[in-house]
């Protein structure tokens, strides 16, 4: 199926301006999962699409087709929103068949798509219940459906499962993972949880002030972020973040120091070569931290115990004080209790480097796990 584009829009409130020279791509097939804090502009970028903002300048295209001069109807998406937006007198069935009644399907071809769907979703047994008679991951399932019937070229969904409970949200999770495989849609997806951004993203689009901050696979944005903004965005706990300065960067390897505890790591080579002195801020993972020494890892730091807590199949050992604080995500138990002192391990490639101005000092490419 073909994919989306959007062009140097514009677009503003007012005069507050929220999108400029905004670009943005979605490929053919691909789940594109858009993520950023609250009034990053988000949903204002799916109404664009769907054509219920227009732009101020800028051009949108689905697939070859310029849409952005089109009513709603007539641009090929389908969104669903947060809210189910079920017509509540009507059953399963009739919710699903309304699009294509109003486009003027003949009976006998809604009943064919309308029952394709429902078989799709698992709503087979459901098609006469109305909404009321509905759980919220079935609802959730007729939003679907009533989306799929069209056939649209693009998928629009904004927070669709933020209404579900945490288990539910896992489940519908995985079910849009297998409905994205089989159906192969471009889809654009808005979402605030990042386990779901995750799970479902082909790309992950992070904005921030109507931006993008980084827009990458997801193992490439958690591993190798952009910015510290992009760093702390995903992870929990969040990443652990010392200030310290490049003591040395040559093509050999790159030497830092921390700044309060003095730790003095050496890590790969960096592609730009920073000056000796320059403040830098050194990031790690809590779970890229250990406390076993092996030929892989590098000692990152020692720290006295804070506090252990135990969740069952791992723990968290929050460590240190200010700003020289670490937490530490560890299988187990850890057999640790505050007021001990532990050294922490971790690999050189899992130390990211940042700038004073927060951009990610620029690495080489990320190895294929
Ligand atoms: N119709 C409107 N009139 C004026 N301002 C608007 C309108 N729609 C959105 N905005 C503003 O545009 C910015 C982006 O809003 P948007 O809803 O797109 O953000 P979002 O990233 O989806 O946020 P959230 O995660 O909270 O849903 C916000 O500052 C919002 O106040």
């Amino acid at each position: 199926m073909p994919g989306a584009t959007l062009s140097r829009i514009d677009k503003s409130f007012g005069t507050v301006p929220l999108f400029q020279d905004f670009d943005l791509s979605v490929g053919d097939g691909e789940f594109v999962v858009l993520v950023g804090p609250s009034g990053c502009g988000k949903s204002t970028l799916l109404r664009l699409i769907a054509g219920l903002e227009n732009p101020d300048r800028g051009e949108i295209r689905i697939g070859s087709r310029r849409v952005d001069r089109l009513p709603p109807g007539e641009r090929g998406v389908a969104m669903v929103f947060q809210s189910y937006a079920l017509y509540p007198q009507m059953t399963v069935a009739q919710n699903i068949a309304f699009p294509l009644r109003m486009a003027g399907w003949s009976r006998s071809a809604v009943d064919a798509s309308v029952t394709q769907a429902c078989e799709l979703l698992g709503l087979a047994d459901l098609m006469d219940r109305r909404p009321a008679e509905l759980s919220g991951g079935q609802r959730q399932r007729v939003a679907i459906g009533r989306a799929i019937v069209r056939e649209p070229d693009l998928f629009l969904f904004d927070e669709p499962l933020s209404n579900l409970d945490a288990n539910l949200r896992a489940q519908m999770r995985r079910e849009f993972a297998e409905l994205h495989a089989r159906l192969r849609a471009p889809t654009v997806y808005v979402t605030h949880d990042q386990a779901e951004a995750m799970a479902l993203a082909d790309r992950i689009v992070l904005m921030r002030e109507g931006k993008i901050e980084q827009d990458a696979t997801p193992e490439e944005i958690y591993r190798r972020p952009a910015s510290l903004f992009a760093a702390r965005f995903f992870g929990q706990p969040p990443i652990n973040t010392l200030p310290g300065h490049i003591v040395h960067a040559d093509e050999r390897g790159t030497q830092v120091a921390t700044a309060h505890s003095g730790e003095s790591l050496f890590l790969p080579p960096l592609r730009c070569a920073p000056p000796d002195g320059q403040e830098v801020v050194v990031a790690v993972r809590p779970e890229a931290l250990s406390a076993v020494a092996d030929e892989g890892r590098i000692a990152f730091a020692s720290r006295r115990v804070k506090y252990v807590e135990w969740y069952g199949g791992e723990c968290q050992v929050g460590l240190g004080q200010g700003t020289d604080a670490l937490i530490w995500r560890a299988i187990g138990k850890a057999g640790l209790v505050p007021g001990d002192t532990i050294a922490l391990h971790a690999a050189p490639g899992d130390i990211q480097l940042f700038g004073a101005d927060g951009r990610a000092l620029e690495r080489p490419p990320l190895p294929i796990l």
